[in-house]
Parts: structure tokens; sequence; C-alpha cells
């Protein structure tokens, strides 16, 4: 209309100001565009949980991608690396060192610990350890810290997370270069199972509140063992898991403790099932150690709502979990072994190994 009332300077004047309008409009499509993307970004892991919920017994998690800029995969050694040349028709034949899903079963004399710690060392990642001390479990620390600064990661930098209603009773232990330990306070317990099931919830709250922006990669471990060898870089993969020492020989599937109760949701039918593996060791990518963590901690409180316990608690969801995303490393049980149990001829080294604890006395309401 304005065309054809004006003078020709109003008419320019009407043709910028037109323009002017059309490049704010489509600066505006482009920054909305940006932040639909961000958004869906941000609700990733909600699309997760509501994947995870409307599968009954299918578990399907849906992959957030991993924004850090660390990656395992990222295999880059330095140059002039001096060491043994791998050979391809030597190795260990008494175990072994694949699963039929092709990921590495880690075991000692599978890997050559220059290589790996020098391929891994090169993109310095950031691992933190969560580790959880409640009620009379703080006097496990001490030796716990001291063993692994000697055998853990070393020359990494390490985060140890502790979990416990107790701060007072952390030891001082002297720690290693670009090695720390945070606090995170936890309510005391009544029971050992709100431990073991809490430490799924209180895992998946403290990524969300704060370890999300200061880790690479997330180990979840007992704090009831002592390490007594190299447990290192050949344990880092997308998600890695540790046999369980009591089943991996010659257990048959339908003998694996998994939960056989439909009821619950960590159960797992008669006839499926590769492994069954332990819960007191765990490593992964953060994102993925969050879906895992996540995954158990609402499925065990779907659980608790019908009022059922399984059977070994967040260990059974963590086998159903398993069964269905399969982890991307299966490590030997050297990466946890037991004082409870003679060693084998297959387990070379025993990298770490639980203690012999009196659960009655150790345990606010004893245990088994
Ligand atoms: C070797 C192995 O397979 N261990 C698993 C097994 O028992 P465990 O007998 O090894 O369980 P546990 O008593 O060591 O408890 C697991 C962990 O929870 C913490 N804790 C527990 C109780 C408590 O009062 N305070 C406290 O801090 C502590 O970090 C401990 O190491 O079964 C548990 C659940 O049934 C967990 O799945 C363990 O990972
Ligand atoms: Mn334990």
């Amino acid at each position: 209309m304005c065309f054809f009332m004006l003078r020709a300077s109003s008419k320019i004047y009407c043709l910028v100001s037109f323009i002017s309008v059309l490049i704010l409009l489509w600066a505006f499509y482009l920054y909305s565009q940006d932040s639909v993307q961000n958004r869906i970004g941000l609700m990733c892991n909600d699309n997760t949980a509501a994947a995870m919920k409307t599968h009954t017994y299918v578990v399907e998690v849906k992959r957030c991608s991993n924004k850090d800029s660390w990656s395992v995969g990222n295999l880059l050694m330095p140059t002039g690396l001096t060491y043994s040349q791998p050979n391809t028709q030597r190795g260990r034949t008494d175990v072994n060192c694949v699963t039929n899903w092709n990921v590495p079963l880690v075991w000692e004399g599978t890997f050559d610990p220059l290589v790996i710690d020098a391929i891994y060392k090169k993109t310095d990642p950031r691992v933190g350890v969560m580790i959880f001390a409640v009620g009379k479990y703080t006097r496990f620390l001490k030796g716990f810290l001291e063993t692994s600064e000697k055998y853990f990661l070393t020359g990494f930098r390490v985060t140890y997370y502790i979990f416990t209603d107790s701060e007072k009773d952390i030891p001082a232990v002297p720690l290693g270069e670009g090695r720390n330990i945070t606090v995170l306070p936890v309510p005391a317990a009544r029971r050992w199972q709100e431990v073991v099931f809490g430490r799924m919830k209180w895992a998946t709250i403290t990524i969300d509140k704060q370890i999300r922006n200061e880790t690479d990669y997330l180990f979840l471990m007992d704090v009831d063992s002592l390490f007594y060898h190299r447990f290192g870089a050949e344990s880092f993969s997308r998600l890695s898991a540790v046999l369980h020492r009591g089943y991996y020989k010659k257990t048959e599937r339908v003998d694996f403790p998994y939960e056989r109760r439909p009821e619950s949701r960590a159960y797992i039918p008669f006839g499926e099932g590769d492994y069954y593996y332990t819960a007191a060791v765990l490593g992964g990518y953060l994102e993925d150690m969050y879906n895992l963590v996540r995954y158990c901690y609402e499925q065990s409180e779907e659980d608790a709502s019908n009022n059922i316990e399984a059977v070994w608690q967040e260990e059974s969801h963590l086998n159903k979990y398993l069964l269905y995303n399969k982890p991307t490393k299966v490590l030997s049980p050297e990466y946890l072994w037991s004082d409870y149990d003679r060693v084998p001829a297959d387990i070379k080294v025993v990298r770490i190994s639980q203690l012999k604890k009196n659960y009655k006395e150790v345990r606010p309401n004893g245990g088994h």
C-alpha cells in the first residue's frame, strides 16, 4: 500500500525496513533451530527414561551422543615407543579371549601394558571412581585407597568420589599427582540393602548434579577390597563389566543366580544369558555409565513400588541390563577376585580381591 502513496525516498526506506525485518526473521529462525537442537541434546536422557519405561521386559536404551572430547576409540600411539612385536600365532590358549559378540575378554597375557598405557595416557582422561563407605564400611577406605594408589591406573588423573555418612572417618591417605578425593554425604542406612540399591540412586543424582562436567570415564567399585597388581588402561572401553568369580567357568546359564521371578523387573527367563557379572567393579564412559546406573535405579524403584526386591539387589538389575546392552569389554575375574576363594591356574594375577569380612558384625542388619 505504502508504495503507491509515498515519495521515492520513502519507498526506499520502506524497502530497507522490509529487508531488515526479513533478515531479523531469518536470524531468529536460525537461532531457534539451534536451541531446539540443544533442547533435544538436553532431553536425550529423559527420552532414555521414557524408552526404558515403556518396555516391560525388553531393555532398550537410546544412546546419547557423547559430547566428551576424549574417546576410547582413538587409539593414537606416541612415536618412538619400544615394545615387543605382537604375534598373530601365539597368545593365551587356555581361556577364551573374545565374546560371541566379538569384544575382548581381558586376561593377563592378552595386552601389552606398555602399549595400552601409552595410548591412553596420550588422551589423559579424567577418571572418576565412585566408592561407598556407609556405616562400618569406612574401615575399608584406608586399605582400598592405599593399594589403589599403588596399582590402579597409576600415572592417570583419578578422582575418588567417596559417598559416606561419616566424613570424619575418611583416612588421610597420600595421593599421587593429579589424584584427589571428593566427599559426598549420604544418609546412614538401617539395612545394607539400602546402601547397595542406593549406589545406583546416588550415582545417578550425582552425575546429573556434579560429575558430568568433571569426569570422562567412571568406575563404580565395592570398597571392601584391596589391589594387589596392576589394574590399568586395558580395562577402558565404552562399557566394561567383570565376570563374577563364582560362575565364570563351568556354570550352565540356567544356574546363573539371575532374578527368576517374572514379577521383578530384573527377571531373566531360563534359557537366556551370557555370563554372570559382578556389581562390585564396573566402568565406562560417563554417559554409558549414567544410562546403566539410572536404569538400575529406576527398575529397582519400580520393584519397590510392587513390593519386590531382586534376589541380588542391584546386581540382578545390572545383569539384566548387560544381557540386552552388551558390554564393549568383558574383564576376567582377575579384575575382582575374593579372599574366600582359592586362586585357580587360569587366574595368572589377582589384580583386586574382596576381603573376608564378618557380615554379621559389619552390616547394620547382619546378612549372609
Ligand atoms: C563381589 C560381589 O559380587 N559383591 C556384590 C555382593 O556383595 P558383597 O558381599 O560384596 O556386598 P558388600 O557388603 O561389600 O556391599 C557392597 C558395597 O556397598 C557398600 N556398603 C554396603 C553395606 C553397608 O552397610 N555400607 C556400605 O558402604 C560398600 O561399598 C560395599 O563394598 O552383593 C551386593 C548386593 O547383594 C553387591 O552387588 C556387591 O557388589
Ligand atoms: Mn563387597
